[in-house]
Order: structure tokens, then sequence, then C-alpha cells
């Protein structure tokens, strides 16, 4: 691929200054090699691919005719902004995309200048470009705004937002439309539908013409007037962009340089108010193995790039991902209530496994947490047994919907939380850290974790029964630990944990998955003669009162371990015990929580070593209680 071209434009490129003045062939030049550049990388580091390939000559198109970081260029999501990254001064690091202390897989300020703001999640571009663009206007700034946003973020109720409030406004905003009609799963809803037709409606053979006329002076006296004859006499109406005050241009094809360098530098010279560029683009563009894939290599792992074939290590177990989609589908074989909702995440949460099975009982709402939630609360108060199954951290966005919607009117919605815990190499933005603490704050609600895959089977069917409240139950991405799943998972009691291993000396309390290093820290310390208790509690909400008092009575020393933020389970724990005395009689409690700070990218173990929550900390944390044992012995075994 690279090795193949002659002259490598992009060595000359260190910033997007370097692309100034250069002429429309080499920027195609340029374009290429960024292209390959990417496929090069991203075969090595593994990470989000298609969606960058479809914006590299928009990318190109934006950085040569704008002048960053002057001008803001704001990304959504940031999952496409490898190539943003390679024309901005990161060329030489991209090799260290999304491993611990590289880049980062997303925009991100701390890392340049040329990232004016952060991103991971969704539809947050058109708000964030509309704060820079009053900004600007407050402080008598002459800067340009750029925000790209995809089709697939275009259906979340932020991006609406935005537009209602910069489209009744005079602000110069810039809002380029990626619309590749794919999100990470094809694109759902009315709004998807719109933009398709806006697009086979105007083809934009003709557009390209007329692009060429904007670029000849004949006839138009200034740029400005140049791009409002432009927008005024060819902006067909009825688009909802223009229903909503903006000015809209296109559709444009999105990879042509011919078309895009004209309209952004017309569009450049306009003075005011909100404009939206409806540019068409395919994702994984250029590269036949993302171009011929269902999911256009939205996120791979290593590949090859010859075959495409992706290096994915033999999985040792089944994911909780696929327990939790197949058990659910099993469960709605008898049950013809059971529902199941994401937000545009049907592989990623394994729903697709269910949507297979019953497709008039599976709802892809497209990126659209908020709406998630409450529709589900909808079916819940309408007799059905709605499952969502959000990540963690996308949950978030739908908080007030969890609190207002469903738990004040103990609505049924079973809450499958995925990707619980530190995530790797996506890193802080997706970490699912707060929610033990966000939703064992509300009245009701029933919180579980698995602890392991069988226990996840365990409390899908155990959410099933809980019809008169709230229900979530937590698990980590990828893997399970590997062991069997029963046949016909039995309901959990609820509140109620489980001992693992009784011990006399330390008992550790453990919430989700670390049960596994829990035990490891036992058989540590047991090398040592002290002796552990180990228990699941399973049950974060109601808590398992009688356990915790009893592991409280019964021990020197109380550890509780979570896979989540301060102000999770361990201070559950804290507060009852503190509530009835048991912290009045000498008991050394020692909360283990993810660290209170923001963890970047990383293996996961190596995210879990540098947050303290291996099997060494907290056989160490123990040692450190006690007042007794060898805790340089513990690291010792450890790494063994
Ligand atoms: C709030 C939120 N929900 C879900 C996601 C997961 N997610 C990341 S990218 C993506 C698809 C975005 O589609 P689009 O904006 O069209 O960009 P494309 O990948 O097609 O370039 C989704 C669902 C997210 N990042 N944020
Ligand atoms: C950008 C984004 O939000 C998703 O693509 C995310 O990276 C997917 O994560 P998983 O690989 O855990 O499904
Ligand atoms: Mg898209």
């Amino acid at each position: 691929m690279t090795e193949t071209r002659p002259n490598r434009l992009l060595d000359a490129i260190n910033s997007p200054d370097d692309l100034k003045g250069r002429s429309r062939e080499e920027l195609k030049q340029i374009a290429a090699e960024v292209r390959d550049e990417v496929i090069d990388v991203v075969s090595v580091t593994g990470g989000h691919l298609g969606s960058g390939l479809g914006v590299v000559e928009l990318t190109v198109a934006i950085h040569s005719v704008f002048n960053a970081p002057a001008d803001k260029l704001i990304f959504d999501v940031g999952h496409q902004c490898y190539p943003h990254k390679i024309l901005t001064g990161r060329r030489d690091q991209m090799r260290t995309l999304r491993q611990g202390g590289g880049l980062s897989g997303f925009t991100k300020r701390a890392e340049s200048e040329y990232d004016p703001f952060g991103a991971a999640h969704a539809s947050t571009s058109i708000s964030a470009g509309h704060g820079f663009a009053k900004a600007r206007d407050l402080q008598d700034g002459e800067n340009h705004v750029i925000s790209v946003i995809g089709d697939g973020s275009m259906s979340a109720g932020m991006a609406y937002e935005a537009m209602n409030n910069a489209g009744a406004d005079k602000s110069r905003l810039i809002v380029i439309l990626n619309d590749n009609d794919m999100s990470i799963a094809p694109p759902v809803g009315a709004m998807s539908n719109h933009l398709s037709k806006l697009v086979s409606s105007r083809p934009y053979r003709g557009l390209r013409k007329i692009a060429k006329k904007m670029v000849s002076p004949m006839g138009l006296e200034s740029p400005a007037r140049r791009a409002e004859e432009y927008l005024r006499g060819f902006a067909m109406g009825g688009t909802m962009f223009e229903e909503l005050g903006f000015y809209y241009v296109g559709p444009i094809d999105g990879h042509d340089l011919d078309t895009l360098i004209p309209i952004l530098e017309n569009v450049k010279a306009m003075r005011e108010g909100p404009i939206l560029i409806h540019a068409v683009t395919q994702k994984g563009k250029g590269y036949a193995p993302a171009e011929n894939s269902a999911d256009k290599y939205h996120g791979v792992s290593k590949f090859s790039v010859v075959t495409g074939e992706q290096s994915k290590p033999k999985p040792k177990a089944l994911a909780y991902q696929k327990v939790f989609g197949q058990t659910l589908a099993k469960l709605a074989e008898t049950d013809d209530k059971i529902c199941a909702i994401t937000a545009a995440m049907p592989s990623g949460t394994s729903t697709d496994v269910f949507a297979k099975q019953f497709p008039d009982r599976h709802f892809d709402v497209g990126i659209a947490e908020q709406h998630a939630v409450t529709f589900a609360a909808g079916l819940a108060a309408d007799g059905m047994r709605p499952y969502a199954a959000i990540y963690s951290t996308f949950l978030q966005r739908g908080y007030d919907q969890v609190v207002h919607d469903v738990a004040i009117q103990k609505l049924p919605v079973r809450f499958a939380i995925d990707r619980a815990g530190l995530v790797g190499a996506d890193g802080a933005t997706h970490a699912g850290s707060f929610d033990i603490g966000y939703l064992g704050a509300l009245p009701g609600m029933v919180c579980m974790a698995a602890a392991d895959e069988a226990d996840l089977a365990r409390m899908v069917v155990t959410a099933n029964q809980i019809d008169d409240a709230p229900s979530a139950f937590r698990y980590p991405r990828g893997e399970g630990i590997g062991i069997e799943i029963p046949e016909n998972p039995q309901p959990l009691e609820i509140g109620k944990g489980r001992i693992m291993r009784e011990g006399t000396t330390i008992a550790i309390l453990s919430y989700g998955t670390r049960l596994a290093e829990a035990q490891k820290a036992a058989d540590l310390l047991a090398a040592q003669g002290l002796s552990a208790t180990v228990a699941d509690a399973r049950f974060a909400k109601p808590l398992d009162a009688d356990l915790v008092e009893r592991l409280a009575r019964e021990h020197e020393v109380l550890i509780t371990i979570e896979e989540g933020a301060t102000g999770g389970f361990g201070s559950f724990v804290l507060e009852h015990l503190a509530k009835v005395g048991a912290l009045d009689k000498g008991l050394k409690i020692r909360p283990m929580t993810l660290p209170d700070e923001f963890q970047d990218q990383d293996t996961p173990y190596l995210m879990y070593e540098a947050a303290g929550l291996n099997a060494r900390h907290i056989a160490a944390r123990a040692i450190e209680a006690l007042g007794r044992g060898d805790i340089a012995e513990i690291n010792r075994l450890a790494s063994a």
C-alpha cells in the first residue's frame, strides 16, 4: 500500500498549514496517502476504521480551507478522527493509538490544540459548536466553527436541541452532516429515511457542475455573494434543516475534493447564520474488505491489510453479552411479553441474538438512550416486560428518564447494564464506572451485578420475575470465566448474596466480577496463614443486611470491592453498618473502588492494576488493615 506510492507528499505535512497552497491534484494524492496510512495504522493497533476512511477527503478539504486551530473543528463521537490526527502533527504517534500512554482513539482536548472539544459519546458536536460560536461572538472573534456529525448521530435528541437553538440564531456555525447511511448497524428511523430521500431525490452530479461555476469569478462579485446566490438558488426548499433555520447545502459528494473545496471556500465567506452541508460519503471508502463488509469495519481488531482478515484470539468462554442475548431469547420463547431494546448497539449488546428470533419484539431506537428508557417505561406501563440493554456509560444520558419515567412510577423496566467497569481501549469516556451509585440511589430499584456468566443468566431470569419495580443487572465487556451456564437458570432470591469460601480473620465482599480476584487474594493470604471469607454480594440493592452484618461481626477486617466509582456498593455497605452501629466495635473496613480520577485507556488488566483492584491489591489492603502479614511476599507471589 503506502510503499508503492512514489512521492510521499504526506511526509511533508506536519500541520494543516502544510496543506495550504497545494494544488488540487496534490491534495488528492495527500488524501490517498492519508487513507493508506489510516489502514496501515489500524491494521496494527485495531480501532475504529470504517468511519475514518469515510471522512478522509472531508478532513483534507476542511484543513486545507480552514485555519485550525484558530478555526474550531469539532468531530461528533470522534471515532472518525484518525485522518485528522494524522494531519495535525500526531502522525508519528498513530501506532500508539488506544494503547496505554498512547493517543486516544477519540478527540481529546488534553492531547492537542487541534482538538478543541473532546468526544466519544454521540451527538454533542452541534451543541458544542454553537457554544464555540457564541463564545466567539461575545469575544469579538473572527474564527469559524465547524461541527462534523454523522447520520447515525443525528438520531439523538441532543442534535435537535442544538439545531433548535442554533437555527434561531444569527451566529455563524458550519455543520457538516457526514451521511454514510450507516450507524454501527444500519441506521434506523424517520430521520434516516428523510436523509435517504434527500440523497435519492437530488443527485449530486449536477451540483458538481454548480460547484465548478461557484469557483469561476464570472458573473458573481464576491465570494459572499457567490455563496448566497448559490444557496438561494440551489438549496431546494423543504428540508428539515431549512425549516429549523439552517442554510442547507447539498447533498454533495463527500469524496470529491473538486466539489468539497469550492463549497467550503464559499461557505467560509458567508458572514451570518448556521449552515448545514450535507455530504454523502461511504463508510469504509477505499478499502475493499471494509466496503464489502456488513459493518463497514466500524471497529476492528488487528488485521491483515492484504486480506482484511482480523486476528481475533480464539475465545476461551462465551461473552457476557451472548449469555445475556441467548438467555433472554430463550426466556422469550415462553413469555410473549418480553421485549428487547437497544440504542443503536444491537451487536454490541447482543440484542441481535434476540432480534433474530423475535423481530417484532426487538427495538433498535437509534442513538437515543433517553428515548430508549422512556419508551421502555411506556411498554412496561402497558404490561410488557422490556429489557433495555444499554452500556453503563451511555445510560448516563438517560438518567432523568430512569428517575422520572421509570423509578418514580415503579415501572418494571429491566436494565441490562452492559460494559460495567473498565473497558480498555476506549478509555475514560466508555468506562462503566457510575451506574452502581446512580442506580443504587433510586428508591425501589433492584440492583444486581453478575460475578460470572452463570449468575448473569440467573439475573436475566430474576429480573423477568420483578414486575413491581425497576431492576438492573450489570456485567462487563467480553468473555466470562468459562463456567457452565445452567440449562434452566433459576431466579435468585432477591437481596441475598452467597458465601464462596469460609474464613475467620478477613472478609472480602465482592460485587461483580472482581469475585475471581477476591478468590485469588484469599489464596495469597492463605499462603501467609491468614484466613479469609469470600462472599459475592450479588445485590447492591436491596443489600443483604444479614450477610453484611455477619461478615462485620465475625471478622477483624472487612473489604468491599466493586468495578465502580466511589459512592457505590462500598458506600452502601458502610452506610448500612454505620446505621446499625456495627462500626462502633472496632471493625476495620476498607472499601475498594475505582480511583477518583478518569483513567486513560489501556488493557483492562492494566487499568485494574492502576486502579489497585487486582488480587494482590486486595490482599495487600487486608494485610495493611490487619497490621500483620507481608505485603512484599504478596507481590512476589502475585507476579510469580
Ligand atoms: C450516546 C452514544 N450512544 C452510542 C454510542 C455508540 N456509537 C458510537 S459511533 C456510533 C454510530 C455513529 O454513527 P454515525 O454518527 O453515522 O457515524 P459513522 O460511524 O457512520 O461514521 C454509535 C452508535 C455512542 N458513542 N454514544
Ligand atoms: C465509538 C463507540 O462508542 C463505539 O464504537 C464503541 O467503541 C464500541 O465499543 P465496544 O467495542 O465495547 O462495543
Ligand atoms: Mg453514519
